[in-house]
């Protein structure tokens, strides 16, 4: 049942209400005058948000988000309400400086990172409007079955689905591989197993790209593609889109709950697969209560503190398994697995999927360290 509070605030506030992105829409922008500054609903007739339309009518919105916004509460004291660290700086014309000022300095690497995808977005955006990228993303070749391709391969081979990582740096790690040739690293990886790959685009911290995407997507490689980002706004699921992306990460660390129901309805429109990534026990939780989630990742790793520990998933699914089965979400297992034991410790506490980066990528033959992961080689 619509709640009165929901339907009266269809098209009342709904710009206003829209997802955390402090970025996208001038309007919007020009409601932040800082990072202290309160999101005031705009009454003069906001354009109308189809996404958040469609969220109402299925009943999807959060009324006591919608409330928070109605009394004027900031974006990033909504974030904070729903147990999430990372603010944001909403202010991506201002030089660190002066962001720095006012904020002091960020409290962690996800955080930084974060803050300078808010400006890299903004750029992004006046480079290439909303509106061609959106074009261009419905224009794009048609998506490949991201989640079907993992499921499959789960059937088929009993072990974990293998999403293979194309990653050439990361900042816990340094540079993982100096010669680096993200198509041949594709094809090696599709060669021998692995179902999906995933494609890190960020340049500033894991020297990735965009082109990187587009080169493998148009290489002849068959896997569907996963865009691994740090998505805060829209038009970077678009842009990913665009590039030939079928599936897209969405960190739950970074992302209130109404940001990722939103940006889930994108990627539904769009037909890519959303991996909703967790880490801790109050992630999960959100994500669990969160419709139309079907792709879970639990990140072994830390993003704000480095530290890896695959007992992270374990612990995770040992809580909330039952729940994750009543409701068919695959669970993919992140990071720090080296070793055939590895993969069986996450494949025991029920994950249906691995994503593997540094320890493929960093070996002589990324492609034959396939069979060395899993003690065995992979069919397609
Ligand atoms: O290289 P590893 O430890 O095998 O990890 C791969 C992948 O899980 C990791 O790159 C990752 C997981 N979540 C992320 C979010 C952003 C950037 C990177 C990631």
């Amino acid at each position: 049942m619509e709640s009165a509070l929901v339907s009266r605030s269809v098209g009342s506030s709904f710009a206003a209400a829209a997802p955390r992105g402090c970025l996208p829409r001038p309007s919007r922008v020009a409601t932040f005058t800082g990072a202290r500054a309160r999101a005031r609903p705009l009454r003069a007739g906001p354009p109308k948000d189809s996404i958040l339309e469609a969220l109402a009518k299925d009943d999807m919105l959060n009324a006591e988000e919608l409330v928070q916004w109605e009394n004027g509460k900031s974006v990033n004291g909504i974030a904070a309400s729903q147990g999430i660290r990372i603010r944001r700086h909403c202010r991506p014309t201002a030089s660190l400086k002066e962001i720095e000022e006012e904020m002091g300095a960020p409290r962690n690497i996800l955080e930084k990172i974060i803050w300078d995808k808010e400006i890299e977005v903004a750029e992004g955006l006046a480079k290439n409007p909303l509106k061609e990228v959106m074009e261009a993303a419905v224009k794009a070749p048609p998506s490949r079955d991201f989640y079907g391709a993992l499921e499959a391969a789960y059937k088929r081979n009993g072990v974990p689905a293998l999403i293979a990582e194309v990653k050439k740096a990361s900042p816990s790690r340094g540079v993982l591989r100096e010669n680096f040739n993200p198509v041949e690293i594709a094809k090696a990886y599709e060669k021998n197993g692995a179902a999906c790959l995933s494609i890190l685009t960020d340049e500033k911290y894991f020297q990735g790209s965009f082109e990187n995407l587009e080169k493998v997507r148009t290489s002849g490689v068959k896997c569907p593609l996963i865009c691994k980002e740090f998505v805060i706004d829209k038009w970077q699921i678009y842009n990913a889109r665009s590039k030939g992306a079928d599936a897209i990460l969405l960190i739950a660390a970074v992302l209130t709950d109404l940001d990722i129901k939103y940006f889930l309805r994108i990627c539904k429109e769009l037909g890519m697969t959303a991996l909703i990534e967790v880490h801790d026990e109050r992630e999960m939780e959100r994500v669990l209560n969160i419709n139309g989630v079907k792709l879970i990742g639990i990140n072994n790793r830390s993003l704000e503190t480095f530290v890896v520990d695959t007992a992270n998933t374990k612990m995770l699914l040992e809580k909330h398994g039952d729940s994750i089965r009543e409701k068919g979400i695959l669970v993919v297992g992140e990071s720090g697995l080296f070793t055939p034991d590895d993969v069986a410790y996450v494949q025991n506490a029920g994950v249906s999927a691995v994503l593997v980066g540094e320890s493929l990528v960093k070996q002589e033959d990324p492609g034959r360290a396939i069979a060395g992961l899993f003690g065995k080689e992979l069919l397609h």
